[in-house]
């Protein structure tokens, strides 16, 4: 029995998936510039949930750790190649097409400059974001991280 919460997508209430089974593991990239903007990407055409807006990232090959399959994905998909991959949070989602747990990963230096090569858009946003439809299990990181940059506000001020 595992303690994961999972967010259930689109009216999945009753399908009642057992983390046992087949979840398909996701490395997600928080690309965080200097000025602490963050890249969004939409999905590209032809995907599910096209043109949602999501962070960009995919799903683990065989044998890949997150930080690999992370680092091949962004070369794959935004043409950039990352230096660390920090792990941050994890999520597991279950949608109607998939059940999938997300790696959230902070990633604060890469090299290159952005290609969409699945022609997707992309958008260097502040939170809260102002783009959208943003992908339901893209919405609780931003959660997070508005959080995080809250209690960093409140740690920073001087009293
Ligand atoms: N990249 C990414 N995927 C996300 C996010 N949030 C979220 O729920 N997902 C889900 O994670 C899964 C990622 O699969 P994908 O189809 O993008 O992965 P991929 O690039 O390896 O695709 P492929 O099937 O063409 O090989 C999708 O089910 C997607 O809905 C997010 O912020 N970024």
């Amino acid at each position: 029995m595992s303690s994961e919460s999972i967010l259930v997508v689109d009216g999945a209430e009753d399908r009642n998936r057992s983390l046992d089974g087949s979840v398909v593991d996701v490395a997600v990239g928080l690309l965080v510039a200097p000025n602490g903007d963050l890249l969004l990407t939409t999905r590209p055409p032809g995907k599910v949930y096209a043109g949602h807006w999501e962070f960009p990232g995919g799903k683990l090959e065989a044998g890949e750790t997150v930080e690999e399959a992370l680092r091949r994905e962004l070369q794959e998909e935004i043409g950039i190649t990352i230096g660390p991959a920090l792990l941050w949070r994890e999520q597991v989602v279950d949608y109607p097409h998939a059940l999938v747990r997300l790696h959230f990963c902070k990633v604060f230096e890469w090299a290159g400059d952005l290609h969409m090569k699945e022609g997707q858009r992309f958008s260097w946003e502040k939170l809260p974001v102002q783009c959208g439809p943003v992908l339901a299990g893209t919405r609780p990181v931003l959660e997070w991280l508005a959080q995080e940059q809250k209690l960093q506000g409140i740690a920073g001020r001087r009293f």
